[in-house]
């Protein structure tokens, strides 16, 4: 499979070197607004090839997407200390209208990935800009914090996070819900088994692996300046699950009808991912609570998402 990636910097060179190591495509291209960057990123990537798989990595412009199947936007700011995701609004908005129309000039019928930030709301711009349907244009949404809560579950079990299976739901950011009702290790509820091992979910617990995950990103910017690592293998694994029609099952961000009484929204939920992009929700049972807070984080996505005029 083909696959092109805009813009080079740290997600994007991340998701390029996931992706070689881990072989979820044969061919890579690379394009960013300083070609300089994009052509150094794509040279030391292949480097690596020879140790994960036979990718061949390119950088190049936008009339080399042709024929690409999945396409990866990075391109954009990034956050700065102190700054939230949604401050990155208005700078992302404008480049998105640039990228996206090159993108859709020359692989009109690729699935995108949208990675930059604030993902959800970049989703729905995506969306309004291309006229793509909503299974098409993929936000990474909540994969990393789902992911940064199953490491920290495992962790406080002492179990392998692969084997925990539990979902951030609602924005990639400061609203989202940690659904710990939903939480399971292996087909046992996560409360049951943490009690059983002696390790029961106090609040204790409760608010520091909230805090662990709801505040990664901004510990990590604050220590080395961007996160990038995480996502990166986080992306790599979506391009396998389209690319390999898996029907595997990620928190990914689309425009999604109705979630708790709000309509036509960006976020995320389970969802099933295969060739044709999205192809099916799994919503869990969630409690009273997570579902209230699920209906504000949408209300306020829904919310930003109306004001922003493109
Ligand atoms: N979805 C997620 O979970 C995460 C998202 N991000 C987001 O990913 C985005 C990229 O972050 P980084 O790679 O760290 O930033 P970066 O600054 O390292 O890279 C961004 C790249 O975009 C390029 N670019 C800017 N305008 C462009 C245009 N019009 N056309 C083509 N390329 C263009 C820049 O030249 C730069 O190389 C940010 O918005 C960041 O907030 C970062 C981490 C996690
Ligand atoms: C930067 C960002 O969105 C994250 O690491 O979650």
């Amino acid at each position: 499979m083909k696959i092109g990636i805009v813009g080079a910097g740290q997600v994007g060179a991340s998701a390029a070197y996931a992706v070689a190591l881990l072989g979820s495509a044969r061919e890579i291209v690379l394009i960013d607004l300083d070609p300089a960057l994009a052509a150094a990123q794509a040279e030391d990537i292949s480097h690596a090839t020879p140790f994960g798989s036979a990718t061949d990595i390119r950088a190049g412009e936008y009339a080399d997407l042709t024929g690409a199947e999945v396409i990866i936007i990075a391109a954009g700011v990034s956050q700065k200390p102190r700054e939230t995701r949604l401050d990155l609004l208005a700078r992302n908005a404008e480049v998105f209208r640039i990228v996206t129309g090159e993108v859709l000039n020359h692989a009109p019928d690729a699935i995108l990935l949208i990675a930059s930030n604030p993902v959800d709301i970049m989703t729905g711009i995506t969306v309004r800009l291309t006229g793509l349907p909503a299974h098409r244009v993929i936000g990474s949404g909540t994969i990393l914090d789902t992911a940064r809560f199953r490491v920290l579950l495992g962790q406080h079990l002492d179990v392998d996070p692969r084997s925990v299976h539990a979902y951030v739901l609602g924005e990639h950011g400061d609203s989202e819900v940690l659904s710990w009702s939903s939480a399971a290790v292996g087909a046992s509820i996560f409360g049951d088994v943490a009690l059983a091992r002696g390790k029961p979910v106090t609040e204790d617990v409760r608010a520091r692996i909230d805090v662990g995950v709801r505040r990664a990103a901004y510990r990590i910017i604050e220590g080395k300046g961007a996160t990038y690592y995480g996502i990166g293998a986080g992306l790599a694994r979506l391009v396998a699950a389209i690319g390999g029609d898996e029907r595997s099952v990620h928190s990914v961000s689309i425009m999604t009808p109705e979630i708790e009484g709000v309509r036509d929204v960006p976020l995320s939920l389970p969802r099933i991912l295969g060739k044709g992009g999205v192809l099916g929700d799994v919503m869990p049972e969630i409690s009273a609570e997570e579902r209230l807070a699920l209906k504000a984080s949408a209300q306020m996505l829904k919310d930003t998402l109306d004001a922003v005029h493109v």
